[in-house]
């Protein structure tokens, strides 16, 4: 088996909602994404030959996702008032809502499920501090 590591950065600020304790309140990390993609074979095109992939491809695909979150303000649904939620928007503030609370086991998840459709991902790691680290695999 082979496999392939690429690794992304993005900084953005979320809270834990209904959590006790210091990540309630809004508060950032410089989130560090490494996707890891495995394959049995290399590919045989004279441009990919003997590569599970162009790491350019897998690192380009990767950045999509996380530029997304860059800089954002990323929320639970539902997890702030209306009125707050409004007054962010208003303000033109970058949220990215999500349908789950933002830790790090659930971005991990996310962003397997995102590169699992183009990729055979074997595990994703989602560094929330440089000693902090959840990872996903299908
Ligand atoms: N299993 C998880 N636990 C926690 C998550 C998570 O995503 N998965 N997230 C948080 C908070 O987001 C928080 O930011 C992390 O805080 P902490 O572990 O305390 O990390 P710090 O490095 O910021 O803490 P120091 O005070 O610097 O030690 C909480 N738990
Ligand atoms: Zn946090």
């Amino acid at each position: 088996m082979y496999y392939l590591k690429t690794e992304q950065s993005f900084d953005s600020a979320h809270f834990l909602h209904g959590y006790h304790g210091k990540c309630a309140n809004i508060h950032g990390h410089r989130w560090k994404i490494v996707a890891t993609i495995k394959n049995e074979k290399l590919l045989d095109d004279p441009q990919n030959k003997s590569m599970v992939i162009d790491f350019g491809d897998l690192k380009a695909d990767l950045k999509v996702i996380t530029d997304n979150f860059d800089h954002a303000l990323i929320i639970e649904d539902g997890s702030l008032s209306k009125r707050l939620y409004q007054a962010l928007i208003d303000e033109n503030f970058k949220i990215i809502n999500l349908p789950f609370r933002p830790t790090a086991e659930n971005l991990a998840k996310y962003i397997y499920d995102r590169l699992a459709k183009k990729y055979n991902v074997d595990y994703i790691e989602v560094y929330e501090t440089p000693n902090n680290c959840a990872s996903y695999r299908g």
